[in-house]
């Protein structure tokens, strides 16, 4: 079924557990199982990756905030349901649930549009790994941060080790990993996990302000500095040098880089169209 723009603007998933709202270029798709603190299950899952494809393939999406319902981000999987025993899934089919799942992660990571998460009450597990995925992490003072995983035995997923060491070394990811202390806020500040801590109070409107000022700005250039900084992740000097030189170009032919120009000499403030 086709919508307007007014329905997408306020479009829900499927499951009302991932809620979508789209206004001026953001994205804010919020995690809905609050009951739960959020704690990840097939329906959220899919929701997930819902709003994350959307995201990525909406033009009129400019930048996202990711954020979890009821002051919590998200506690990682449901292990409350997993403390339930029930009849296992085969093998196979278990890996390839995990692994679909996961794609949230990987497309928040590489869409080349500014993705801000919302940390507050707690960001554990899995749902640490999505918010490491994102570009910039806001924290309320009192978030506690961990990766949880070997408290339940288990070894990681949603790419949390593949963020963690790319953002702070292997030395630290093991330790993070293996030992799994619950941080502060400041101390996730501390090593370079989180990029401001604020207020409890303030955590809503700081996070919406930073993923709003994103979702107005020189959208392309913004798109190349996130793929030029993915690309460091993986790739040669030469190549690199490579993907600036055409970006940077590129970015040199839009309307916004002339428009920044122009009000730099007028000393003004520029207005991006995000092309
Ligand atoms: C450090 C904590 C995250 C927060 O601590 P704190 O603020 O002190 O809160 P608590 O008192 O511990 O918890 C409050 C209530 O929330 C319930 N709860 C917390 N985490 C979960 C969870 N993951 N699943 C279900 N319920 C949760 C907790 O039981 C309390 O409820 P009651 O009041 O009824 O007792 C701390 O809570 C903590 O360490 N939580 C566990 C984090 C964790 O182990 N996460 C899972 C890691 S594995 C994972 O993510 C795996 C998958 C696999 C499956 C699918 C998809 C993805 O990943």
């Amino acid at each position: 079924m086709r919508t307007n723009n007014n329905e997408r603007q306020n479009a829900m998933s499927d499951s009302q557990m991932v809620l979508q709202s789209l206004e001026q270029g953001l994205l804010t798709i919020t995690m809905n199982r609050p009951e739960r603190r959020n704690a990840l299950n097939p329906d959220m899952t899919r929701g997930l990756i819902e709003a994350a494809r959307r995201a990525e393939g909406d033009p009129e999406v400019r930048a996202v905030l990711i954020r979890g319902a009821g002051g919590t981000f998200c506690v990682g999987g449901d292990v409350k349901s997993m403390a339930e025993g029930r009849a296992p899934l085969p093998f196979e089919t278990k890996m390839a649930n995990l692994r679909r799942g996961m794609e949230v992660s990987r497309i928040l990571h590489q869409m080349p549009k500014p993705v801000v998460a919302q940390l507050d009450g707690a960001a554990a597990g899995a749902g640490l790994s999505i918010a490491l995925s994102c570009d910039l992490r806001v924290a309320s003072a009192s978030c506690k941060i961990t990766t949880a995983f070997a408290k339940v035995g288990f070894s990681g997923d949603y790419g949390g080790t593949y963020f963690l060491t790319k953002m702070l070394g292997s030395a630290k990811a093991r330790e993070l990993y293996l030992m799994s202390p619950v941080l502060s806020a400041q101390e996730a500040y501390n090593l370079g996990m989180v990029s401001k801590v604020v207020p409890d109070a303030d955590i809503e409107a700081e996070a919406l302000e930073l993923a709003r000022s994103l979702a107005q700005g020189p959208s392309v250039a913004l798109g190349y500095i996130k793929r030029n900084i993915n690309n460091a992740e993986t790739m040669t000097l030469e190549a690199c040098f490579d993907g600036e030189a055409i970006h940077h170009s590129r970015a040199g032919e839009t309307a916004d880089h002339k428009e920044a120009a122009k009000a730099f000499v007028e000393k003004r403030k520029p207005t991006f169209q995000g092309q």
